[in-house]
């Protein structure tokens, strides 16, 4: 079949499903995004795991973040008991979850809940340096497309945990988003004024010692995160497996446009599912050309939005493939 046989036959079996034309608005979008990942008329989407990447940033030393370094740590630990939220929207969602330890600070986690990936143990500070090395880079990265890959999942969202990351993140949008550093920078876990003030100094700095910076790879060294990195990379490896990625909020979609500008196929398996709190994300959702589905004024990461549009994307494909059409149930077309 061409693609454009492919695409008339799409649209008339979704036309012809059992609602005005149209009616489900952008469910019938969505349901033709998966079709066409997956190229067939039947989909199937059953199953979807959580990856969540966990690593520490050097930056997170200069005041950038309402809380400490530590808390990283910690978080992966409240994971791997289930007590996060990114946990209980995965239970209630029916969505598998695992941690990784892209990089904590404080060494191997002993408990079977957490798979120890480390690059290091948190990058080095973006204020004096790059955050890594390219050899560090590329190994993130080359651990995240294998995440990427492996098991079965029909759908896979990849989420995030590690102090100082909204700093991470904004110098990467703007050096490939090219918006004026200042209206990238949020509050992200609820900066004061004072701290705001900090964290607009210490990304200034950071983001002078690299004007003009526009390479995806470069960006990512310079300024990235470990779990940043494996996060683009993971995307990119799912992107490859045909997967539909679940795309969360301002760091993931951070990861996801180093990831495109890597490698501009993997866009079309991208489902962008909300619109974070963080100011920044508009920046990077335009640069994507992305309009999330969702705009619940979180601000928290771990993949939680994500998680969120699982059911709606299912009900999606559920609408392509079991709903009946005016011919099989026997409803009179229009006038
Ligand atoms: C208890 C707690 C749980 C979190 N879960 C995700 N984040 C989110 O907040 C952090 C980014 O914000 P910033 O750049 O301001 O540090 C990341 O760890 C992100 O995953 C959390 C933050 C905290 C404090
Ligand atoms: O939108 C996000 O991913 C986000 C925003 C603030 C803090 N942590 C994550």
């Amino acid at each position: 079949m061409t693609d454009q046989d492919f695409e008339a036959a799409l649209a008339a079996r979704i036309d012809g499903k059992t609602k005005p034309q149209g009616a489900l608005g952008r469910i019938e979008a969505l349901a033709a995004q998966v079709a066409r990942v997956q190229q067939t008329l039947t989909p199937r989407l059953q199953s979807c795991c959580l990856t969540i990447f966990a690593a520490d940033h050097g930056i997170a030393r200069h005041g950038v973040s309402a809380y400490p370094s530590e808390v990283t740590r910690q978080m992966v630990l409240n994971f791997a008991a289930g007590g996060a939220a990114a946990n209980v929207f995965c239970k209630v969602n029916d969505v598998a979850l695992q941690v990784v330890n892209s990089g904590v600070i404080g060494g191997r986690f002993l408990v079977p809940e957490v798979r120890n990936l480390p690059i290091a143990e948190g990058t080095a500070c973006s204020l004096e340096g790059p955050a890594m090395t390219r050899a560090q880079r590329d190994a993130a990265l080359a651990a995240g497309r294998d995440i990427g890959q492996e098991g079965a999942w029909d759908a896979v969202a990849f989420g995030e945990m590690g102090i100082g990351n909204t700093s991470a993140a904004t110098l990467i949008a703007h050096a490939l988003t090219g918006s004026e550093l200042d209206a990238l920078i949020g509050r992200g876990t609820g900066l004061d004024d004072a701290g705001l003030a900090t964290k607009r100094r210490v990304l200034g700095q950071a983001a002078a010692r690299r004007p003009g910076l526009t390479d995806p790879d470069e960006a990512l060294a310079e300024f990235g995160g470990f779990e940043i990195a494996m996060i683009a990379g993971a995307m990119l490896g799912a992107a490859e497996a045909r997967r539909i990625i679940l795309v969360d909020g301002f760091i993931a979609t951070a990861a996801a446009l180093i990831a495109v500008r890597m490698e501009p196929m993997c866009r079309d398996a991208m489902i962008f599912a909300h619109r974070s709190a963080e100011p920044g994300h508009q920046a990077i959702l335009d640069a994507l050309q992305a309009e999330p589905l969702l705009d619940l004024g979180l601000r928290l990461g771990e993949g939680t939005g994500a998680v969120l549009v699982w059911p709606m994307v299912k009900s999606a494909v559920a609408m392509l493939n079991d709903m009946a059409s005016f011919d099989s149930a026997g409803v009179s077309g229009r006038v």
